[in-house]
């Protein structure tokens, strides 16, 4: 299946500090994949480059096989809701629609109706007086009615309250497989992320960490907890992440190309925070591994 985004190296830096760093991954069509990281860890900058709204340092991007940006019909195909939820203070819910309709071609304007009525938003009322979250979803109905081939979405959920999170993300998923959508989105809301996504991408530190589908990540990472030892003598094709040590007892996350043979170990499984949490924790000064778990369905 052909990628909807694939970059190779990609690098970005403002004046002399690198963003973003030898990004090298590969996003199967049809997927809803989560970007995660700390605070400054390069998430935006990534969003941006896909968008075409950067240009890269180093490295490149294709995105649903050509350059992002590369003209109308490339741009027609990437939706982008930036994460300060761009809406036109001055205009009307209804002139947003109406502004959607005459700029993108392929406009779903019983979509961007249906959206607006679900969710209690008077047309009349101009965007600058809409709530915070309630200009976030005049963004996202923006970004969906649009019709994307790859929606880019930026925080798209921090402002929305826990049941239009959930809707929202609900909508979501429902739209990859009825519009074959393939979504990028960024968020600290890991809770929310295992529900919507299939797919992750670990950012600290301006580097790509660890990137493929979630059920395979899952499968490969693993909790050992046993009596204390050295971490650096486990076995060569057990990968340490992070590992905590009390007097007897030791805690490691490791990442497993075959079983956990060693009896003395108790394994268990993580969940999707535990995975990102022991990523976003592994020490920095260490080069960044860049672990690409190509996941197919
Ligand atoms: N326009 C800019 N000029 C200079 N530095 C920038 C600019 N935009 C981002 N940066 C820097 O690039 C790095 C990555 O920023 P980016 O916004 O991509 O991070 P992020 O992961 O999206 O963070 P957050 O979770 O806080 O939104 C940070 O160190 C930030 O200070």
């Amino acid at each position: 299946m052909t990628p909807v985004l694939e970059s190779q190296g990609l690098g970005k830096k403002y004046g002399r500090r690198w963003a973003l760093r030898d990004c090298t991954v590969e996003i199967p069509a049809g997927r809803v994949v989560a970007l995660v990281g700390p605070n400054g860890a390069g998430k935006s900058t990534f969003l941006k480059l896909a968008a075409g709204q950067l240009a890269p340092t180093s490295g490149g991007i294709t995105v649903l096989g050509g350059r992002p940006a590369d003209g109308p019909a490339q741009l027609a195909k990437i939706g982008f809701v930036a994460q300060d939820t761009p809406v036109y203070p001055r205009l009307t819910v209804a002139e947003h629609l109406r502004l959607g309709a005459g700029l993108n071609p392929g406009w779903d304007a019983a979509l961007a109706g249906r959206r607006v009525e679900r969710l209690g938003l008077d047309p009349k009322q101009r965007a600058g007086g809409l709530s915070g979250g309630q200009r976030a979803q005049l963004a996202l109905t923006m970004g969906l009615a649009k019709r994307p081939r790859l929606l880019l979405l930026d925080e798209p959920v921090a402002s929305l309250d826990p049941l239009a999170r959930r809707e929202f993300l609900q909508g979501l998923m429902e739209a990859v497989v009825e519009y074959e959508l393939s979504v990028v989105l960024s968020s600290h809301l890991l809770s929310d992320l295992e529900r919507a996504c299939d797919h992750l991408i670990v950012l600290t530190g301006s580097h790509v960490r660890v990137a493929g589908e979630v059920e395979r990540l899952l499968d490969t990472h693993h909790r050992l907890s046993g009596p204390r030892r050295d971490p650096g003598r486990l076995p060569a094709d057990q990968h340490v992440i992070t590992a905590r040590h009390a007097d007897r007892q030791s805690t490691v996350i490791v990442r497993a190309d075959g079983p956990i043979l060693d009896p003395s170990w108790s394994v268990s499984r993580l969940t999707l925070e535990d995975l990102v949490l022991a990523y976003m924790e592994q020490r920095t000064d260490e080069p960044a591994r860049t672990i690409s778990l190509e996941g197919r369905r």
